[in-house]
């Protein structure tokens, strides 16, 4: 009977896939499924309880042009005032990890761990608190791009003694929740920190200090990092049993040619997108990328500088930072073809020319209401096969992936990215890659940096008319609910997916 049936739907399965049984791929039970936010996005009360001045605070005050929107992210979310109910949404969506960061200049008003701040204190244990209390995980970022204005008056991360002040914040967060804390992440996206904040104006601070402040920025903020790693791993790891680690923003890419000149050229990019920053702390021989370093040491000597303006690691240094983080964190969001022909019209120094390639996205590829965010097709794996085969497969969480779009709550084109990312992170897994866990950006829309609140992110819609900041569920919150249920991609959805957004404790 078993075989008449078998054949009978195979010789049908030509013109009848559905009689063909899908392939069940499901995420495996240990995986970790979250979502991510940030402080100075979600937070506001930006001066209540002690808070000091931080950069997005003084970038939004004193230059309201800089934002799209002419907004600022003094209320923001508010979930200074709103914890209880995220911390709701995180039940209906049933995650069981929280990815969100902590305001330095909360808990240290004065940049300096010389006085402490017992309301941030208070705050952070609350919101931790009612997370352990629904078995959801704190996955805890020290540095998600608000630093203390003071610190910023000091030279910020141009200034090398940052990796002490640094250490001194990140002590101050082990000690007062590494009790209940269990996974760090020191800083979040070296690049857009050092490139966009120092090298360019496309973030607070705005130094525009082209092709110089990204690099002196890239040095110091890895040894910062490495600072901190190195206080929890001496100091607190043993007692307090967690892991520590960084996470940067790598996008896919792929030669736009099959020629060696593009295939060239994206090794650079990779190097100067993202490996200048990984392979001090995760390649065997430590400190910048040998190409990369070599053309900018080469650009700085044609420009008339006598050295390089990228600043070598010391064979100390490459020792001191070298393996200092227990896993991978990736942030994931776009991709390009990247080719070696240019324009040559780039700024000198800058970092563009020192890259010196071009990108281009075919016209096909789906587009978000966010300038630099496109749908490659299978770039998760893309970029997770590229991490596994520089780094030896390490343990590699996604900690923030994620699309835009307008206001409204109907959000088909977040849903067929995620669907699209969801299958991509398991052609990965089915290779073999090392991934542990996917945290979607983000819980909420929230203040998009210099987009302000043009552009929204999130699985729950905040109407920032309404002074409660009320949280609606968009349909890719219920289909990320329908994942992480199931560990399978649906890609059907019920119509009916508001009423279904309930709370639903193990
Ligand atoms: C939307 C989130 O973006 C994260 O930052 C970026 C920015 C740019 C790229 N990129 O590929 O060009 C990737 C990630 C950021 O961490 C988060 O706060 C959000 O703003």
């Amino acid at each position: 009977m078993k075989a008449l049936v078998v054949f009978f739907c195979l010789s049908l399965a030509m013109r009848y896939s559905t009689c063909v049984p899908k392939q069940r791929r499901t995420f495996p039970e240990d995986f970790i499924f979250g979502v991510s936010t940030a402080s100075y996005q979600i937070e506001g009360a930006w001066n209540l309880d002690g808070k000091g001045e931080n950069i997005w605070d003084y970038l939004t005050h004193n230059h309201v042009e800089a934002i799209a929107d002419l907004s600022n992210g003094d209320i923001a979310a508010d979930s200074y005032h709103n914890y209880l109910r995220d911390v709701e949404m995180l039940r209906e969506l049933g995650v069981n990890a929280y990815r969100f960061s902590l305001s330095w200049s909360r808990i240290l008003p004065t940049g300096f761990a010389n006085y402490i701040n017992k309301a941030a204190i208070d705050y952070y244990n609350n919101l931790i608190n009612e997370l352990l209390k629904y078995n959801i995980k704190p996955v805890v970022t020290l540095y998600h791009w608000d630093l203390p204005q003071k610190l910023q008056e000091l030279g910020g991360f141009g200034n090398p003694l940052i990796a002490d002040w640094f250490e001194d914040y990140a002590r101050v967060a082990f000690q007062y929740f590494g009790d209940r804390v269990k996974f760090w992440i020191t800083i979040n996206e070296p690049k857009e920190i050092c490139l966009d904040g120092y090298g360019s104006t496309a973030k607070a601070p705005m130094l525009n200090e082209s092709g110089i402040g990204e690099y002196i920025c890239a040095k110091n903020l890895i040894i910062a990092h490495a600072k901190a790693y190195h206080a929890y791993s001496n100091d607190f790891k043993a007692t307090q049993g967690g892991v520590c680690g960084i996470t940067f923003s790598v996008s896919s890419a792929q030669p736009l040619t099959s020629s060696e000149e593009d295939a060239i050229a994206l090794e650079i990019h990779n190097q100067g997108e993202w490996a200048i920053y990984s392979d001090p702390i995760y390649s065997k021989e430590g400190g910048f990328p040998k190409e990369f370093s070599e053309r900018i040491a080469l650009k700085s000597l044609q420009q008339g500088y006598p050295r390089s303006r990228l600043p070598a690691y010391t064979e100390e240094e490459k020792d001191f930072v070298r393996g200092t983080s227990d896993f991978f964190g990736v942030n994931h969001y776009s991709g390009s073809l990247v080719s070696a022909v240019t324009s040559n019209n780039f700024v000198v120094p800058s970092f563009n020319d020192d890259v010196g390639v071009s990108y281009y996205t075919p016209e096909e590829w789906p587009r978000s209401v966010s300038s630099w965010l496109t749908q490659m097709p299978n770039s998760l794996n893309i970029t997770l096969t590229r991490l596994r085969d520089r780094y030896d497969n390490p343990e590699i969480y996604i900690t923030e992936n994620g699309w835009s779009t307008y206001q409204g709550l109907n959000d088909d084109t977040r849903v067929n990215y995620m669907r699209a990312a969801w299958e991509s992170a398991l052609d990965a897994l089915d290779a073999g890659i090392n991934l542990k866990g996917y945290m979607a950006w983000s819980l909420m829309d929230n203040f998009e940096w210099r987009e302000g609140y043009s552009e929204r992110f999130g699985l729950y819609e905040v109407d920032f008319e309404d002074p409660a900041r009320t949280r609606t569920p968009r349909k890719s919150a219920f289909v990320y609910k329908q994942l992480i249920s199931t560990r399978e991609v649906d890609h059907d959805y019920d119509p009916d997916y508001q009423s279904i957004m309930t709370i639903n404790d193990s």
